[in-house]
C-alpha cells in the first residue's frame, strides 16, 4: 500500500517542511528516534524546537513531508485519528503544567486515565504513586492555586507518565523552575521513562538537560545542524534514500 517500509524507529519523520503565520519554522527536518531513546532537541529560540515535537506528535499537520509511529503513517491520518492517537499514545509535557483549577492534585494526575474508562479507584491508586514518585504525594488533594510552581510542574509530569505513554513529549519541563529544582524534577522524569520504557523527545535549550538525553538532535533556523550520531546508521541519508 505504501511505496515505502520506514526503519524500526518507533518514530520517524522525513524532510518536514512546517510554516506558521507566514514564517518557515521548519525546512526539511528528518528525524528518526528509537525506542526507549530519550532525545534531546537543542537549538536557539526560535530555530523550531517546539514546531518539531508538535508536528511528531501529530498536533500540528507539516505542509510537506511524512512523519511515521510504529512504521504507520500519521501524517495521511484525518484529524481526529490523529487526535486518537495522541491521547492514547502519546504525553505531552509544556513549560507550564496547564493543570484543570477546580480539580485537585490527584484528580488531575488521574483525569487522562478516567478518561479512557479506568475505573476511579485504580486511576486514584496510579495517581498516587506517580505523584508520590514525583515527592509531592502529600499534595494530592491540594487545589493548583495552593501548590507552588514546582509542585504544579510535577503535577503535570505525574499526569504525563501515569497515562503510560508510548513517547512523551516534553518542550522545555523544567524551563520555570530553579535550576537545582528543574535538574532534579528532569532526574525523575528521565528515570521513570527509562524504567517504563517510555521514548521521550526532549527540548531544551540548556546543555546540562540534553546531557541527560542519550542522543541529541541540534535545529538552527529550521534545519539540522549535526548533533551526535546515533549509534546505528537508521536514519539520515540511507534511510531516505529507501524512500523513494
Ligand atoms: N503560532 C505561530 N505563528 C507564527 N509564527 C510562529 C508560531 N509559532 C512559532 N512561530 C515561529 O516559528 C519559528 C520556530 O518557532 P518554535 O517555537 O518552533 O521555536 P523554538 O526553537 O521552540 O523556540 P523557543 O526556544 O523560543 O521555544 C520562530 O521563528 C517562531 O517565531
Amino acid at each position: 500500500m505504501y511505496a515505502m517500509a520506514p526503519p524500526d524507529d518507533v518514530l520517524w519523520a522525513r524532510s518536514l517542511h512546517c510554516s506558521l503565520g507566514g514564517t518557515e519554522a521548519l525546512s526539511g527536518v528528518s528525524v528518526g528516534v528509537r525506542e526507549g531513546e530519550i532525545l534531546a532537541v537543542t537549538g536557539p529560540r526560535g530555530s523550531g524546537k517546539t514546531t518539531l515535537l508538535r508536528c511528531l506528535s501529530g498536533e500540528l499537520a507539516a505542509q510537506q513531508g511524512e512523519v511515521w509511529f510504529n512504521s504507520s503513517p500519521v501524517h495521511t491520518l484525518p484529524p481526529a485519528r490523529r487526535d486518537r492517537l495522541r491521547r492514547e499514545r502519546f504525553g505531552w509535557i509544556g513549560p507550564e503544567a496547564g493543570l484543570v483549577p477546580e480539580l485537585t492534585a490527584w484528580e488531575n494526575t488521574a483525569l487522562p486515565l478516567l478518561l479512557r474508562g479506568v475505573p476511579r479507584r485504580a486511576a486514584k491508586t496510579a495517581a498516587g504513586e506517580w505523584l508520590d514518585r514525583l515527592d509531592i504525594g502529600t499534595c494530592a488533594r491540594v487545589r493548583p492555586h495552593a501548590l507552588t510552581r514546582s509542585q504544579r510542574q510535577r503535577t503535570a509530569i505525574a499526569r504525563a507518565l501515569a497515562a503510560a505513554p508510548a513517547v512523551l513529549f516534553a518542550d522545555e519541563p523544567t524551563a520555570a523552575l530553579h535550576r537545582a529544582d528543574g535538574a532534579q524534577v528532569l532526574r525523575t522524569l528521565t528515570a521513570a521513562a527509562r524504567s517504563h520504557g517510555i521514548t521521550v523527545l526532549l527540548a531544551t535549550l540548556d546543555d546540562e538537560v540534553a546531557a541527560l538525553a542519550d542522543r541529541t538532535v541540534t535545529l538552527r533556523d529550521g534545519r539540522r545542524t549535526g548533533g551526535t550520531p546515533p549509534a546505528t546508521g537508521a536514519e539520515g541519508v540511507a534511510a531516505c534514500s529507501l524512500s523513494v
